[in-house]
C-alpha cells in the first residue's frame, strides 16, 4: 500500500521539477497546463514562472493578435479586462428570457439523453458526447427563435454537442470552424455559427474567453452565447478564436449547437468583398459591425 508520507514525498518532487524546468525555459508561449499555478498558489510556486507571466502580461496588454493567444488566453481567465468601451458597446442580449422558462426544459431534455459514450482529447480536457436529436425538434425550434437562424431543416445544424468539465479541464483556444481557409468541404457544412448554452453555475472558473475580441463569457445557468465563425465569403474569422478557463472549482456542463452555413443562404447574403462580417438585425435594426484584430 502508498503511505501518505510517499504520496508527498512524490508531490513535492513533481512540483519541483516542474518548478526547475520552467524556470530554465523561459518560455514564451506558455502552455494552459501553467496556467493555475499562479492561482493555487502552490506552496514554493516557482519565481519564475509568476515573473514571466507578469512580464508578458504588461507587454503584451492590449495586443490581441493571434501570436499572443495564450498571454491573453490567461490574462481572461485571470479576470483581467481587455475590450475597450467602444468594444464592449458591440456585445448585445439576443433575446431576454425567464430562466424558468428556459433552462430548465433545456437542462432536463439533455440530462435525459445522456449516456456513456463520451470521450475525452488532450487539448480539451473536457468530456463530450454527441447526442441523437433526430427526432425531437423541439430543441431546435427554440434555438431557432432565439438566433433567428435556420436550424430545424433537415441539415441545417449539427446534433447537439454536451460537455463536461472537472475541476481542472479547459479546452484550449481553438476556433470551430476553418471554412475556406483551410479545407475544402462542401461550404454548406460550414459552422456558420455556434450557439453554446451554459447548462450549470460553475463555482469558479470555466469562463469561455475569447482571446482575440478580448472578452469572456462566465457560465451562468440558462444563458446561452452566439457567436459567427466565418466571414460572409466562407474565409475563417479569428475574432471567433476562443478556449474555456480551467475549471477551478466545481464543475462545468454547457452544449454546443453548431448551425450549418448552407442553410442559411436563403436569408444571408454572400458578400462580393473579403473578409466582411455578417450584419444581423437587433428589433429590426442592423447594428454596426466591428472590427476586431483577427489573425492578420
Ligand atoms: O465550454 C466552453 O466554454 C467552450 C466550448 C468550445 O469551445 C467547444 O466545444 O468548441
Ligand atoms: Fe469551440
Amino acid at each position: 500500500m502508498t503511505s501518505i508520507p510517499f504520496i508527498e514525498f512524490s508531490l513535492w518532487t513533481a512540483i519541483e521539477k516542474h518548478n526547475m524546468e520552467f524556470d530554465d525555459a523561459i518560455k514564451m508561449d506558455l502552455e494552459p497546463a501553467f496556467f493555475d499555478r499562479e492561482i493555487s498558489h502552490v506552496p514554493n510556486d516557482s519565481r519564475g514562472a509568476r515573473k514571466i507571466r507578469n512580464l508578458q502580461q504588461e507587454a503584451f496588454k492590449g495586443i490581441r493578435e493571434f501570436s499572443y493567444e495564450s498571454i491573453n488566453y490567461w490574462s481572461l481567465c485571470s479576470g483581467e479586462q481587455l475590450q475597450t468601451e467602444i468594444e464592449k458597446s458591440y456585445l448585445f442580449c439576443c433575446a431576454k428570457m425567464t430562466p424558468s422558462t428556459y433552462e430548465n426544459q433545456d437542462y432536463q431534455l439533455v440530462s435525459k439523453k445522456m449516456d456513456k459514450k463520451a470521450y475525452v482529447l488532450y487539448h480539451r480536457t473536457s468530456v463530450t458526447y454527441f447526442f441523437k436529436f433526430s427526432k425531437e425538434k423541439e430543441f431546435d425550434q427554440k434555438t431557432e427563435l432565439l438566433t433567428g437562424m435556420i436550424v430545424t431543416k433537415t441539415n441545417a445544424s449539427e446534433d447537439l454537442q454536451v460537455l463536461s468539465y472537472s475541476v481542472g479541464a479547459h479546452i484550449s483556444p481553438h476556433v470551430d470552424e476553418m471554412g475556406f481557409t483551410s479545407h475544402t468541404n462542401q461550404p454548406s457544412t460550414f459552422r456558420i455559427a455556434t450557439w453554446m448554452l451554459y447548462l450549470n453555475d460553475v463555482k469558479l472558473g470555466g469562463e469561455t474567453a475569447f482571446v482575440s475580441a478580448g472578452v469572456r463569457a462566465k457560465p451562468v445557468k440558462g444563458s446561452a452565447v452566439l457567436w459567427f465563425n466565418i466571414f460572409s465569403d466562407g474565409t475563417t474569422d479569428w475574432a471567433s478564436n476562443h478556449a474555456s478557463c480551467p475549471i477551478l472549482l466545481g464543475e462545468k456542463w454547457g452544449a454546443d449547437k453548431w448551425v450549418k452555413y448552407g442553410a442559411q443562404i436563403v436569408n444571408r447574403k454572400c458578400s462580393l468583398k473579403q473578409g466582411e462580417r455578417y450584419q444581423y438585425p437587433v428589433n429590426n435594426v442592423y447594428l454596426p459591425v466591428p472590427k476586431i484584430p483577427g489573425r492578420n
